[in-house]
């Protein structure tokens, strides 16, 4: 075991007097190193967390308070579609053209995507919780507004508030939560916030379902998402930072009590704490050496210049060093492919499509949909640390596969008017089996869809090392963001140019080219601690080496 070194106190030390991080990570009481275990682990660099069994309730409670924010998002990107068929001539005096409604809807998702980048520079500069309170604030401002609002302009601005809120929201909540889980319970807490999101977009089906009658009821709709943003905003005074942040802060001291939380359960909890801790300064360390930088902690606390220069360098970090790139790829690629497959054309348009092909309760079928996302991800919770992310996602995208090619066919074999995807007259369909069809495929494929893709690219944050977690985060939830407006946009011209029949394939063309990225360029991160997920990545994806060591894992936890 390496010789101790004994010259910082750690108890002792207050957060605005840090010493730099490279002498902080020699700092560490005897006692701990001497009865720490995973000596071996740690010369190697890698910390053996296996043996906490459970993540503890101070971590349940934290992830569930972050995970209004799922249910914020899920909700407030739900509730539109139920919205926009009960507003009538409650805005500007007139019924909404295609154009009001087109632009009241993709106004959020638009707003999304400008503010994740720009609040993952926040997150940086004022910490994780910092920005989820921020995000309160404007689901708040942006929820009262739309229910007050008399006119489509007003409209229009309350989504969008809402949507910098989503977009804030929807990148800083998987990275609050990681940065704060057990590496062998990661994957299944950040899935809770994803468990959280279609959650949201359930509550906001029936609520749309059960306020739609009723006179003004839409301003009652909107108006609801104030309430668990506010509650949430209240209950994170009470709860922490993340360690890794802290640590990045140089607040070591607050970071030792967090961890200390966090490992209490299961045995050499002490030992752990100490291990973790060297492990994320060592880690820093090796960061700033890499890139010719030695950034003293504290530094929110910098002149403006100072921190313009550190977002520049973070950026430049990002694309230049190889495994940061390389992390990028995967996080944005993932992002993308869960927009691009289609699955939120289903979220927005189901009633539509259900209607055009005549069911005669097009708003209670959808529901389907928006349970049945629901009901999956809980296979997704239960499932993604055994299996891992890499499996789970390359066994379900067939899955979405076949429900996307079966619906295709259906589609052939239905009796459409010729304009269909704009017409607003349903089917009557002569035969009752094709409508049931596409319904059985569509289902299927949300099944598929909720297991992987709708869950495992917000794992984003474990790829990218801490120097540039948060902005690497940030700019994947734009590209889920861009994608997603995308999809939005494109979805009902492409029903009138391709037909169902060419647009339901080429999500399943979309669906088979993702399987081959993830197959070549995926690596599994179950399991592995994030400080130790660059090191796949520092010379390739490393998937190979990321599968065996998965099942060595696999193997020493007897699953
Ligand atoms: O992870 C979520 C979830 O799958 C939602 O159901 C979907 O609407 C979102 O776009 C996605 O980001």
């Amino acid at each position: 075991m390496p010789a101790p070194h004994e010259d910082v106190e750690l108890d002792s030390m207050n957060d605005a007097a840090a010493e730099p991080l490279i002498s902080n990570r020699r700092g560490f009481p005897n006692d701990a190193r001497d009865h720490y275990d995973g000596d071996e682990e740690e010369r190697r660099g890698q910390v053996d967390e296996s043996a906490v069994l459970s993540p503890g309730l101070f971590i349940w409670s934290l992830t569930i308070c972050a995970g209004i924010s799922g249910l914020l998002f899920g909700y407030d990107t739900g509730v539109i579609s139920s919205t926009l068929i009960s507003v009538d001539t409650d805005l500007s005096s007139r019924l909404l053209t295609t154009v009001d409604k087109s632009l009241i809807t993709s106004a959020t998702a638009f707003f999304a995507l400008l503010a994740s980048p720009l609040t993952g520079v926040l997150a940086d500069q004022y910490g994780r919780k910092t920005v989820i309170l921020f995000a309160d604030v404007l689901f708040v401002l942006g929820a009262l507004w739309q229910a007050w609002t008399t006119s489509v302009g007003g409209m229009i601005a309350g989504r969008s508030i809402v949507g910098a809120a989503v977009g804030s929201a929807s990148f800083v909540v998987p990275l609050y939560i990681s940065e704060l889980s057990p590496s062998p319970f990661r994957g299944r807490l950040v899935v809770v916030s994803t468990l959280f999101i279609t959650a949201g977009q359930v509550v906001a089906y029936s609520i749309g379902w059960l306020f739609s009658e009723r006179m003004h009821g839409w301003r009652w709709m909107v108006g609801l998402g104030a309430l668990p943003a506010a509650i949430q905003f209240v209950m994170l005074l009470f709860l922490p930072e993340t360690p890794r942040y802290l640590i990045k802060a140089g607040r070591t001291q607050q970071a030792r009590m967090v961890l200390g939380r966090v490992y209490k359960t299961g045995e050499g909890g002490q030992e752990l704490v100490n291990a973790v801790l060297r492990r994320v300064e060592k880690e820093i360390e090796e960061e700033e050496d890499a890139a010719g930088l030695r950034a003293t902690p504290g530094i929110a606390k910098s002149g403006w210049r100072a921190k313009v220069g550190r977002v520049q360098d973070n950026f430049a970090q990002l694309v230049v060093v190889g495994g940061n790139r390389r992390a990028l790829n995967i996080a944005c690629m993932l992002q993308g492919f869960q927009q691009l497959c289609g699955f939120n054309s289903l979220m927005y348009f189901s009633a539509t499509i259900f209607r055009l092909v005549g069911f005669e309760s097009p708003t209670l079928t959808s529901l389907s949909i928006a349970i049945t996302n629901f009901l999956f991800t809980l296979v997704a919770f239960h499932y993604i640390d055994r299996i891992g992310r890499r499996r789970i996602l390359l066994w379900s995208v067939p899955i979405m596969v076949i429900g996307l090619i079966l619906c295709a066919i259906a589609f052939r074999f239905l009796d459409l008017p010729e304009d269909e995807a704009a017409s607003t007259t349903s089917v009557v369909a002569s035969n009752k089996t094709w409508p049931l069809v596409i319904l059985i495929s569509m289902i299927t494929y949300v099944a598929g869809y909720a297991i992987g893709m709708g869950n495992v690219p917000w794992q984003q944050s474990e790829l990218f090392p801490l120097s540039v977690r948060s902005l690497g985060s940030a700019v994947s939830t734009a590209t889920n963001w861009g994608s997603n407006t995308f999809i939005g946009i494109t979805f009902l011209p492409m029903m009138n140019v391709f037909t169902p029949v060419g647009t339901f394939a080429l999500y399943a063309g979309v669906c088979v080219v993702a399987w081959i990225t993830i197959w070549r360029i995926y690596p599994e991160t179950a399991g592995l601690g994030l400080e130790d997920v660059g090191g796949l990545l520092r010379d390739g994806y490393g998937v190979e080496d990321s599968l065996r060591k998965f099942n060595e894992r696999r193997r020493g936890r007897g699953l």
